[in-house]
Parts: C-alpha cells; sequence; structure tokens
C-alpha cells in the first residue's frame, strides 16, 4: 500500500477525489498543542501528573486513527488478477471504526462488500476490500460518504459489473450526548452497475447480506 511521503506537505491526493485532505502530512506538533489546548479550554490542568503525557498520546492515537487520508485508495487495489469468475464476490461483517466529521465521536458497526466482476474475471485480494473500508473509515466521515466511496473506488479500479457496499454503524454522537439513542443504528448502501439497475441481481445480494449468520 502506498503510504504518502509524511514529509511531503506540499501536495494534494493524487485519485482526483472530491474532498479529500489538502494536507498529506500529519502535523505531530500542531495536533499535540491542540489537545494541549483543548484540556485547558475543558478546564483540566495538562501539567498534572496524569495529564501530562496526554497530548502525545492523543496526537499518536489520532495521527492512527486518521491515517486514511494520508493513504492512496486506488494503491490499495493496485493487484488486481483475473479469475474467470463473474458471478457475486461478497465479504461480509467487515468490522468498521470511524468517525463523524461532526463531532469527533466514533462510530462503529460493520460493512459488507459486494461485487460482480467484468467479462475478464478481474478479481482483487479478499482482504483488500477489508483495507478499502479501513481506508475510508480512517477519516472524518460521514456515512453515507464512507459508504460511497468504498464502492466508487471499486468501480474505478476493478471495472466490475456491480457493485454493492451496505454499512451498519451506531453513531456515538448520537447515543453518548445529544439525542442520547444509544443502540439505534444506521444503515446506508450503494449499489452500482448491474446490482443497481438489475433487482434480479440486487436481491441476491441483499438476501445473502441479510441471511448470514450473526
Ligand atoms: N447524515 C449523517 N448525519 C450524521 C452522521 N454522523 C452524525 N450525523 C448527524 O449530523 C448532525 C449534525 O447536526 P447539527 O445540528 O449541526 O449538530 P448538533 O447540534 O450537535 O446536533 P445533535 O446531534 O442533534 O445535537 C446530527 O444530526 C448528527 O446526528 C452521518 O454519518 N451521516
Ligand atoms: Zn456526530
Amino acid at each position: 500500500m502506498t503510504e504518502i511521503d509524511l514529509d511531503d506537505d506540499a501536495g494534494l491526493s493524487s485519485n482526483g477525489e472530491a474532498g479529500v485532505a489538502a494536507r498529506r502530512v500529519f502535523d505531530f506538533a500542531r495536533a499535540e498543542s491542540a489537545v494541549r489546548e483543548l484540556l485547558i479550554a475543558c478546564g483540566e490542568d495538562p501539567e498534572r501528573e496524569g495529564l501530562r503525557d496526554t497530548p502525545g498520546r492523543v496526537a499518536r492515537a489520532y495521527r492512527e486513527l486518521f491515517a486514511g487520508l494520508h493513504t492512496d485508495p486506488d494503491s490499495v487495489l493496485a493487484k488486481t488478477f483475473d479469475e474467470s469468475h463473474e458471478e457475486l464476490v461478497l465479504v461480509t461483517d467487515i468490522p468498521m471504526f470511524s468517525f463523524c466529521e461532526h463531532h469527533l465521536l466514533p462510530f462503529h458497526g460493520v460493512a459488507h462488500v459486494g461485487y460482480i466482476p467484468n467479462e475478464q474475471g478481474r478479481v482483487t485480494g479478499l482482504s483488500k476490500l477489508a483495507r478499502l473500508v479501513d481506508l475510508y473509515a480512517k477519516r472524518p466521515q460521514v456515512q453515507e460518504r464512507l459508504t460511497s466511496q468504498v464502492a466508487d473506488a471499486l468501480v474505478r479500479r476493478l471495472e466490475p459489473r456491480g457493485v454493492i457496499v451496505v454499512v451498519e454503524a451506531e453513531h456515538l454522537c448520537m447515543g453518548m450526548r445529544g439525542v442520547r439513542k444509544p443502540g439505534s443504528r444506521t444503515t446506508t448502501s450503494a449499489v452500482r452497475g448491474i446490482l443497481r439497475s438489475s433487482a434480479s441481481s440486487r436481491s441476491e445480494a441483499i438476501s445473502l447480506i441479510n441471511g448470514r449468520q450473526r
């Protein structure tokens, strides 16, 4: 997978996506000082023993949790191979952790990702579907965009006959605060190609998703 050079802060993402981070670097010192400021703003003392290392820890955590801003999605699907398989390939229950961009609180759940390869049978490694979910999840997100971005990356790189992505997630910003409805779940889908145009192909995929063992 292509890690974008962390010392290179000049360029934009190469894959042409709208809304991708303008900066390629994670500015560690800036994140650390922002966390320190936030602690002060909340009425805490960042010099007390328990908090002294917290800004650095949080900065390290965010560097990891937002790593998807610094990885080229197309590189995840760079390796493809032809397998003369023209039927549905579906990976269900991919664990997913992301952050809502409104409150920077987690939303988490599972993603189901499926596609019907093209006439050449162009497929990719199953793990790459999970890596793709991870990459888009590790950004400030909204669930709808995460779902579409995974689908569109598959369309771009595999040129498949159809794609379906379903994400089921719980948003902590709806559970811990605000409207306080813990346990409510949101389902989003993005369907492309034949899986969109053919009701029977789509219902096969959806029944496999709905009928899976939980
Ligand atoms: N469509 C969508 N909305 C989201 C997602 N994550 C969080 N939200 C919503 O974003 C909205 C932001 O609403 P605002 O009114 O700007 O913010 P707020 O006053 O904090 O809203 P409340 O959460 O209702 O207290 C809320 O309704 C959230 O539930 C998401 O992935 N997709
Ligand atoms: Zn939110």
